[in-house]
C-alpha cells in the first residue's frame, strides 16, 4: 500500500489524477522547528526542503510498518529568507506585495520511505517572476480564488487566475504545485510499487 503523508489537497489531487491507488495521512511534525534548527551556515533551501519531506515520510512510516510512504515539502525563498503560507488575507496581500516585480524560488522535495528508512528522495526548483501588478489586480485574483490561496506557500495557485500575476516561470509545473510528480512516478516504478 502507498500512503501519501500530506494534508495538502493539491498534492492529493495531483497523485489521484495519476490513477494510482493510495491512502493519505497527515504527518505530525513541527516544520518550523526543523526549519529553525537547520544547521547549515549557508542558505541551503534544497537541503532544508528535502529534510522536511523526509521527516514527513518517516513520521507516517513509523505508524505503518511495510507501507511505502511518500512525503513532500515545498519552500519559498526570496533574498535568502523563507516565506510561508499566509495566515489570513491581510498577510496574503502583504506577501503578494513583497513578491511583486521580483523573482522568488520555489523548491519542492519528495521522499519515499518504508519502515522509517528513506529509499529515495529528490527535489527540484522553479524560478517564479511576478509582474508589477497593481493592488487592484491582486485584489481581483484574491476575490476570485478566496481562501484557497491561504493554503499555498506563495499565496497563489498557478493553475488558477493567479497566473495573471506572473511575468515568467522557469520550472516544472508539478514542482510549482508542490509535488515533483514525474521523478516520483519513476521512483515508484523502480520500486515496483506501481
Ligand atoms: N494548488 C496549488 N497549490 C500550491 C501552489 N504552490 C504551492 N502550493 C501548495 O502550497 C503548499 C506548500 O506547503 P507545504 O508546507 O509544503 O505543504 P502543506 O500544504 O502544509 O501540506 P503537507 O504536505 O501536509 O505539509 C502545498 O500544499 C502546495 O501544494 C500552486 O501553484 N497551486
Amino acid at each position: 500500500m502507498i500512503i501519501l503523508a500530506t494534508k495538502s489537497q493539491t498534492r492529493i489531487q495531483l497523485l489521484a489524477n495519476t490513477g494510482i491507488d493510495f491512502k493519505t495521512e497527515t504527518a505530525r511534525i513541527d516544520e518550523r522547528e526543523i526549519e529553525s534548527s537547520a544547521t547549515s551556515s549557508t542558505f541551503d533551501q534544497q537541503n532544508l526542503t528535502q529534510n522536511l519531506a523526509d521527516a514527513k515520510a518517516k513520521n507516517v512510516s513509523s505508524r505503518h510498518p511495510q507501507a511505502l510512504v511518500v512525503g513532500a515539502d515545498q519552500t519559498l525563498s526570496i533574498n535568502d529568507s523563507y516565506l510561508h503560507k499566509p495566515a489570513n488575507f491581510d498577510a496574503l496581500r502583504d506577501q503578494l506585495q513583497l513578491l511583486r516585480g521580483k523573482t522568488h524560488i520555489l523548491c519542492a522535495a519528495v521522499s519515499v520511505c518504508r519502515d522509517g528508512e528513506v529509499l529515495w528522495g529528490q527535489q527540484s526548483d522553479a524560478k517564479m517572476t511576478m509582474r508589477e501588478f497593481s493592488d487592484a489586480e491582486a485584489d481581483h485574483v484574491i476575490k476570485l480564488e478566496g481562501d484557497k490561496l491561504l493554503k499555498s506557500v506563495g499565496g497563489y495557485r498557478l493553475e488558477g487566475p493567479s497566473i495573471q500575476l506572473f511575468e515568467r516561470i522557469d520550472g516544472d509545473y508539478f514542482t510549482i504545485l508542490g509535488l515533483p510528480l514525474l521523478p516520483l512516478l519513476t521512483a515508484l516504478r523502480e520500486l515496483k510499487a506501481i
